[in-house]
């Protein structure tokens, strides 16, 4: 049975992390994303305008799935579209031999702009794989039948790199234990139910947080709007219509933000929740929670995610999520 683990390095403001992965004999940087189903790289496909400075896939080593194509958006309206070929992808060294690897023939600005980042690799559920007119499955779907545990989990850390484990569950990378929640997995996302809050040292949670999806893939926390307004209420913020969001002090005085999930209260220190400034050099930091106004559910981003250990477990049959500190 297969198991392995992979870097998850940090860009600037842990705005995204970065895994190597081999697919044929291209070596890429991909963005692991548990928010989306579609594993797609820069290729020999994609315009030169559109890729410089990106390691690219070479097709050449696959086997083109003729007349399959993808195309997809992402929640912050970013996207790619291009063709299907099977090939050989490697991953911390679990090995799929044929997984279906999208070579981008057009990608939006923002992900051309990221030179750091060479494409992503989707671990959300392979229903929402966008591959027509045969849906694809995901990397974690494709060896899943292979891995020793069917499940991996994401340790990322705050401006330092974290790792991604497929088949087996590192127990030192967590204190006390871990809390299973059951995931609704109807609309393809790793969904779960977060109960009460709490700002800063008062540790009782009240209100209730909601529908929430684990995203790798999102840099923020994406809160119900009335949550938000209290975090910033007490963390001196404001809404910044000309910044597009909440902001607040850089000060190092932002207040910890406490969910409870499964009965077990998780911590956010405030130091992740002012982002990053808004300029360089600025004395205001873009608030990493934000409203989740228009989305209809909540996003645990990496601000989130960075805090806990995440286990993304279908080794039950029902899937789940387990989470620890770390
Ligand atoms: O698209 C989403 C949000 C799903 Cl609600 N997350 N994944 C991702 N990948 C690139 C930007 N965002």
């Amino acid at each position: 049975a297969q198991s392995g683990t992979v870097a998850a390095d940090p860009q600037q403001y842990d705005q995204a992390y970065l895994s190597p992965v081999t697919i044929g004999n291209s070596q890429l940087m991909l963005d692991f994303d548990t928010g989306s189903a579609d594993l797609w790289a820069f290729s020999n496909e994609t315009p030169a305008s559109e890729s410089v400075g990106h390691a690219k896939y070479d097709s050449s080593t696959g086997t083109e799935l003729q007349g399959y194509s993808w195309s997809i958006t992402y929640g912050d309206q970013s996207g790619a579209a291009g063709n299907v070929y099977a090939d050989k992808v490697v991953v911390g060294g679990v090995t799929a031999t044929k997984q279906a690897v999208e070579a981008a023939t057009s990608i939006s600005t923002s992900f051309s702009d990221n030179t750091d980042s060479d494409g992503l690799l989707g671990l959300a559920f392979s229903s929402i794989n966008t591959v027509t007119p045969k849906q694809q499955t995901t990397f974690f779907d494709t060896v899943k039948p292979t891995l020793a545990k069917a499940l991996f989990t994401c340790d990322l850390k705050q401006g330092n790199a974290g790792s991604y484990t497929f088949g087996y569950i590192d127990t030192s990378k967590y204190t006390g234990s871990v809390t299973y929640v059951p995931v609704d997995d109807s609309q393809g996302f790793w969904s779960f139910t977060a109960g009460g809050y709490s700002v800063g040292s008062d540790n009782a949670t009240s209100g209730s947080v909601g529908v929430s999806i684990a995203d790798t893939g999102t840099s923020l926390l994406y809160l119900p709007a009335a949550v938000a307004k209290a975090y910033y209420a007490k963390a001196g913020g404001k809404f910044d219509n000309q910044q597009g969001g909440y902001t607040l002090p850089c000060n190092g005085n932002a207040p910890d933000f406490n969910v409870a999930i499964g009965g077990k209260t998780f911590v956010v220190p405030g130091s992740y929740i002012a982002y990053a400034p808004i300029t360089s050099g600025s004395q205001t930091c873009f608030g990493g929670i934000q409203a989740n106004t228009g989305i209809g559910f909540n996003i645990f981003g990496d601000v989130f995610l960075k805090a806990v250990y995440a286990i993304f477990d279908v080794s039950q049959g029902a899937p789940r999520l387990g989470f620890a500190a770390q």
